[in-house]
């Protein structure tokens, strides 16, 4: 298929599949050269389970603030839990947004004489249990479903390039090792002069999940013409799309694509949940130098 510039994100429907194997590795093929981001439809995990999570969502950043600042990121040294409002930068400018950083089940295997970086993957923080019944498991079992996803659709990426399904599973761990971060995002009603919600960035890892988790529009992606394309929230789907370290590997051929946030400007605020598959592979990550001027200052970066 040639090169174009994208007006749209293709929407792939992943019960294709069953039907068409073929078909679906093209379109995945178009989306991961062309695009670098995808609507994915009709997915495996359960749309009961992510209707619960939706629904907690509000109760999570409505708990008291007591609550949430027991469980701040900063008493973690895997940079899991609570950020305030304000706390995350993308290229100097203040994010526009309120977080939790959760993540896959993991103890953290750093032992006396271990690399540094094995303190990076651990435990989460969660918030009481009293104050917000049930979120632990619901969100538990959402990243478990999404994980099995995301470790099937890295093998579906690497058929798509005409490799055999384990083609990229030698750039990071087996997945016992690996941890993947789920942030679960606010997004409050513009306020003052700024509407970032959070500034023009590239993902740093493989792979990332959205859910869009209320019904607001205000995320975009950069076509090659410099031009902002809405990717407005399409029910049961997840949006997909590619970060730098899956970019480096596959030698540019799957593309990382500039995306951000416009904060709402209804009454209420837009929630999302961003899981990325893995964690930033550090070794990957020096290896393909700096790339400061256009990376945001999410959290895997630091
Ligand atoms: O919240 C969203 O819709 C996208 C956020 C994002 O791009 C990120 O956190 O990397
Ligand atoms: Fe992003």
């Amino acid at each position: 298929m040639p090169s174009e510039d994208f007006s749209s994100v293709p929407i792939l429907d992943y019960s294709l599949l069953e039907s068409d194997k073929a078909q679906f590795l093209e379109q995945l093929r178009h989306a991961l050269i062309n695009v670098g981001f995808l609507y994915l439809s009709n997915h495996p995990v359960s749309q009961a389970n992510i209707d619960t999570l939706i629904s907690y969502i509000p109760k999570l950043f409505a708990l008291p603030q007591e609550a949430k600042d027991k469980i701040k990121m900063a008493n973690s040294e895997h940079f899991l839990g609570y950020s305030r409002f304000g706390a995350e930068l993308t290229k100097g400018a203040v994010d526009q947004r309120e977080q939790f950083d959760f993540a896959t089940k993991h103890e953290c295997r750093w032992k006396e004489g271990d690399p540094e970086h094995y303190r990076l993957w651990g435990p989460c923080q969660w918030p009481d249990e009293k104050l917000i019944p049930g979120f632990r498991e619901t969100l538990g079992g959402y990243l478990e479903q999404v994980e099995s996803l995301s470790l099937k659709f890295s093998s579906l990426i690497a058929e798509a390039f005409g490799l055999g399904p384990d083609g990229l599973s030698q750039f990071y761990d087996t997945p016992e090792l690996m941890q993947h971060k789920a942030k679960i995002v606010k997004y409050p009603v513009v306020q003052g002069s700024s509407d970032q919600g959070v500034g023009p960035h590239y993902d740093a890892g493989f792979l990332t999940f959205l859910l869009q988790a209320s019904e607001h529009r205000g995320l975009q992606v950069q076509n090659l013409s410099g031009e902002w394309i809405d990717a407005p929230p399409v029910p049961g789907t997840f949006v997909v799309n590619l970060g730098k370290a899956l970019e480096f590997v596959t030698g540019g051929l799957a593309r990382a694509t500039s995306h951000r946030v416009l904060s709402p400007k209804g009454a209420s605020p837009r929630y999302s949940v961003r899981f990325g598959f893995p964690l930033e592979i550090l070794a990957l990550r020096d290896a393909r130098g700096n790339v400061a001027a256009t990376d945001s200052m999410n959290i895997e970066l630091h």
